[in-house]
């Protein structure tokens, strides 16, 4: 469904932030992206929804190119930055959102979901008087109000509570279930291992793991002590031991 092929990307010269990344989104599946601070995940993202330009490589979407208007209209994007509209309430923000995509909005879908999300009695405030977590939430229900194929959310779920997180599972588990992909950038190792289906590890730009979370798993090992390969993490600990 999503193929991106040999990106290479630099800000500036000196420093190459993204290396010779392949890897395939297949549909009905849930990739999650995961990889210290500063290893390219959203610069990543940017360049997937076209919010930076390709410099080397290529990206597509069911074999067209992803700068292409009707298939951008395929991807929901939640940012992690809170950059909504605070003129507009969430009704409207919802309005707008399913305007853009051309979908109907649907009252009866819209009510479920503030209620799972416990944004029912905030959708007629304006968003500027939304919390960091009301402002995630707000933007995960614009997403399963869509006919999209594939979100994409950075760091969206860090910041919601554990319901409106656990609602979030049962609605990428539906979403996938009709054929819908899931991208999801995070630092929480633990949510990966729990509803990650195949996990894409980044280390300074180069892709270090592409696999099935089980098959991490299998080894006896976990997404943690993978990380903390990645980091040296014993030469921190006896310098920590011995220093503080
Ligand atoms: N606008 C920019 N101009 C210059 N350098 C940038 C810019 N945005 C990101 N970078 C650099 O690119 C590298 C990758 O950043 P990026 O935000 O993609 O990482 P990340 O993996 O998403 O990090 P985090 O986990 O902290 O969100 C970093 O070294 C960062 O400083």
């Amino acid at each position: 469904m999503l193929n991106i092929q040999n990106i290479v990307y630099f800000y500036d010269k000196k420093n190459t932030v993204l290396n010779n990344v392949s890897f395939n989104l297949n549909k009905g599946e849930l990739l999650t992206i995961a990889g210290p601070n500063g290893s390219g995940k959203t610069t990543l993202i940017k360049l997937i929804v076209d919010l930076l330009k390709i410099q080397e490589g290529s990206i597509s979407i069911n074999k067209t190119f992803h700068d292409n208007p009707s298939v951008k209209k395929e991807i929901i994007y939640l940012s992690s930055e809170d950059f909504l509209p605070d003129f507009l309430t969430g009704k409207e923000y919802i309005e707008m959102i399913c305007d853009f995509y051309e979908t109907p909005l649907d009252k009866e879908k819209l009510s479920r979901l503030v209620e799972y999300y416990s944004l029912d009695s905030k959708l007629d405030q304006l968003i500027e008087s939304y919390s960091h977590g009301m402002r995630k939430k707000i933007q995960l229900v614009s997403a399963f109000m869509i006919n999209n194929k594939i979100i994409i959310i950075d760091e969206t779920l860090n910041g919601i509570d554990v319901e409106a997180k656990e609602a979030t599972k049962l609605l990428f588990e539906q979403y996938k279930r009709r054929g819908g992909s899931i991208i999801m950038c995070t630092h929480d190792l633990e949510l990966v291992e729990e509803i990650g289906y195949r996990v894409l590890l980044i280390n300074n730009g180069v892709i270090y793991i592409d696999d099935l979370i089980e098959n991490i798993l299998k080894t006896g090992s976990n997404l943690t002590n993978v990380f903390k390969g990645l980091i040296d993490y014993e030469g921190m600990k006896n310098e920590i031991e011995k220093y503080f």
